[in-house]
This record gives C-alpha cells, structure tokens and sequence, in this order.
C-alpha cells in the first residue's frame, strides 16, 4: 500500500448545487490548493483565475486532514448515510483536485462503492477511472482536457467566452452566472442575494446568451439559493 497523503480543506454531505447533477446528494471532498491562485486575498488581482468563491487553504475545515487513500475513503463512507441506499456519489473538487487525486484513490473510492465526480479547471490532466468530469475554464488559461461529461463556463469571463471552447467534447454546456466573491462587498451589500454573492446583472446575460445560443443551458449554484454548503 502506498504512503501517499492527501491534504483536504474539508469534507461534507449535502445536494450537488450545479450543472446535470444538481439535486443529487453527494459527499463533497475538497482538496486543499489550486494551481491558478494561492488562495489568498491579497494576490487575487495577479491570479489567473481571479473570482473564486471557495477558500481551500489549509486542512482546518470541516472535517479537514492529511489522510492516506483508505482513510480518506472511509471518512467519505461515514459521511453518506448508508452505503446501501442510493448510488454513493463523491464530489472531488477544491482547490484544484486533479493536483492529487490520482488512480489509486479513485481505486479505493470505487472499491468502496463510490461512484466518482471531479470539478476541475482543466489546465491538468485528469487520471483514468473519473466516472463524472466537470471542467470549467478560467481566464486565460489552456484547457489540456478535450473531453468531458459538462463543460461548466462561468460566464461572463472577459479571456474566457463561450467561443473559445467550442473543439471541447462535452456531453452537456453550461453557463453559470459568476457570483461575487470579494468579502468587503459581501458584507457591505445586504442584499448580495442573501449574501451569497449572487448576481442579477450576471444571470441575466447568462440567459441572454442561452437563449441566443441553445448548445448553452444555464447553470445555477442552487446551494446558493437554499443557503446549504
Ligand atoms: C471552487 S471551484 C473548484 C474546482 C476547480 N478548481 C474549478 O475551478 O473548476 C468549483 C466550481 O465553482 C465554480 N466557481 C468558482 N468561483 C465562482 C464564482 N465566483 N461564481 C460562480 N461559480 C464559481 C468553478 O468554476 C467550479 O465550477
Ligand atoms: N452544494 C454545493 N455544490 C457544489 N458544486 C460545486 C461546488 C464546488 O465548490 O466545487 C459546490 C459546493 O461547494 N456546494
Ligand atoms: S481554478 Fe477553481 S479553485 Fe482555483 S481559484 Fe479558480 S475557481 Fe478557485
Ligand atoms: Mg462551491
């Protein structure tokens, strides 16, 4: 068995909130570190990727560590409620997941009865077995991966409009609204859409845009909305 450690931000249960699994009870795993911003506030503005809404610094969330391959899995397994019902769905996502998650993790994960989904920005190459891939392109950064299950746009992106990644295989395209993510204003606006940072102005051109381009559907960050994790 390998010695390999895995660093996570935090794990929990809850509904996936965006694209073609929306509703869908799944256990989210969130890997510390991304390779387009550190994470901090104070370098955003030099980041490739400049409106994350996530903080993935650290392994001090909840239920956040270094885990080898089976303990992550078996806190992923303590998580759901009952490994007999339902299909046991986990969400790798971060931070930038694909930073770690390797084979002999999705390995563990399925033999435990997981099925296996992963948020990624698509700048890195995904390992074999991922049996639900979401890629969402930022900025100006290259997408290495040409295949996916949903290509899920934050939209709008001034370096990242839909043209761009029309060669992208993609069973499904979404847009989703991006979101406010700068705390000052957050706290300032007592609106921000009960605070989530939801954005009318940007929601409205997501649906302008599906509507004038119907290989385009519209993605929601439902968590948001429900006020869930
Ligand atoms: C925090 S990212 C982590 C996974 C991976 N690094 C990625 O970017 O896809 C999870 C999802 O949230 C989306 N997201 C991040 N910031 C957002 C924002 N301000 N508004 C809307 N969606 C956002 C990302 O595009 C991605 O689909
Ligand atoms: N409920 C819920 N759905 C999500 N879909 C993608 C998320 C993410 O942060 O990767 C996310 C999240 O943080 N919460
Ligand atoms: S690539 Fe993903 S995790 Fe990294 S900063 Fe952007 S949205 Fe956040
Ligand atoms: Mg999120």
């Amino acid at each position: 068995m390998s010695s390999k450690t895995y660093r996570v931000k935090e794990a929990f249960y809850t509904l996936q909130g965006e694209g073609a699994q929306a509703g869908r009870p799944s256990v989210f795993c969130r890997f510390s570190k991304c390779n387009l911003w550190n994470g901090r506030e104070d370098s955003r503005e030099q980041a490739i990727c400049d409106f994350c809404d996530t903080d993935f610094i650290g392994i001090d969330g909840q239920n956040g560590g270094r885990y080898l391959a089976q303990e992550l899995t078996d806190l992923l397994i303590r998580l759901w409620p009952d490994m007999s019902k339902g299909q046991p769905y986990v969400v790798c996502t971060g931070g930038e997941p694909l930073l770690q998650l390797d084979e002999a993790l999705i390995e563990a994960m399925h033999n435990a009865g997981f099925e296996v989904g992963v948020e990624t920005n698509g700048t890195l190459a995904a390992p074999p077995g991922i049996d639900w891939l979401c890629v969402s392109p930022k900025g100006k950064s290259e997408v290495v991966v040409s295949q996916c299950d949903e290509l899920k746009l934050v939209y709008p992106q001034t370096d990242a409009m839909p043209q761009r990644f029309s060669a992208i295989k993609a069973a499904h395209r979404y847009l989703q609204p991006m979101a406010d993510f700068r705390p000052a204003i957050l706290a300032s606006d007592s609106h921000a859409a009960a605070r989530e940072g939801l954005s009318a102005d940007n929601t409205k051109a997501a649906v302008e845009y599906c509507l004038q381009n119907p290989q385009w559907k519209l993605s929601l960050q439902t968590h948001k909305f429900l006020g869930i994790d």
